[in-house]
C-alpha cells in the first residue's frame, strides 16, 4: 500500500517542503538536487539512500539497520521496520519545514 505521508506537515499549495540541513545532506547523498522537494520525492530519496548504503537487512528486507549511519542519528534509533513508519514521520516533522511556495 502506498504510504500517504501527506499528513506529516501542513503542506501549502505547492506541496513543497524544505528539509533541514542534516536531512538535506542525506537526500543529496541519494542523488537529490536542490533544497525543496515534494514529500513523495523526500520518501523516494530516503529509500534510495537506504538501498545505496545497504542499510536494509538482506534477509528481512523490511528491516532497516541505521544505527551506524547519519540516518540513524536523524531518526534517533538503531533499526526500524518499513512496516512501522512512525519513527520516520516523527523525524520528518522535526526536519521538514513547509515552503511559502
Ligand atoms: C512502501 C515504501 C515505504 C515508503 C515510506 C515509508 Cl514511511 C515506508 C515504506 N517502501 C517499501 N519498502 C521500502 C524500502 C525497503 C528497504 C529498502 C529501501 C526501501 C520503502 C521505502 C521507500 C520507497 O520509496 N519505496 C519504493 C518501493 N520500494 C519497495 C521495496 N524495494 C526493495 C527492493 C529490494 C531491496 C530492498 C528494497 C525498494 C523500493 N522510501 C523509503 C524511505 C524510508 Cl526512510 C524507509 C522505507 C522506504
Amino acid at each position: 500500500a502506498e504510504m500517504s505521508p501527506c499528513r506529516i506537515v501542513p503542506v501549502g499549495q505547492g506541496n513543497l517542503v524544505q528539509p533541514k540541513l542534516p536531512l538535506l545532506k542525506v537526500l543529496w547523498a541519494a542523488g537529490a538536487r536542490g533544497e525543496t522537494f515534494t514529500l513523495k520525492e523526500v520518501m523516494h530519496y530516503l529509500g534510495q539512500y537506504i538501498i545505496l548504503k545497504q542499510l536494509y537487512d538482506k534477509q528481512q528486507q523490511h528491516m532497516v539497520h541505521c544505527g551506524d549511519d547519519e540516518l540513524g542519528l536523524l531518526l534517533g534509533i538503531q533499526s526500524f521496520s518499513v512496516k512501522d513508519p512512525s519513527p520516520l514521520y516523527d523525524m520528518l516533522r522535526k526536519n521538514l519545514t513547509t515552503t511559502a511556495a
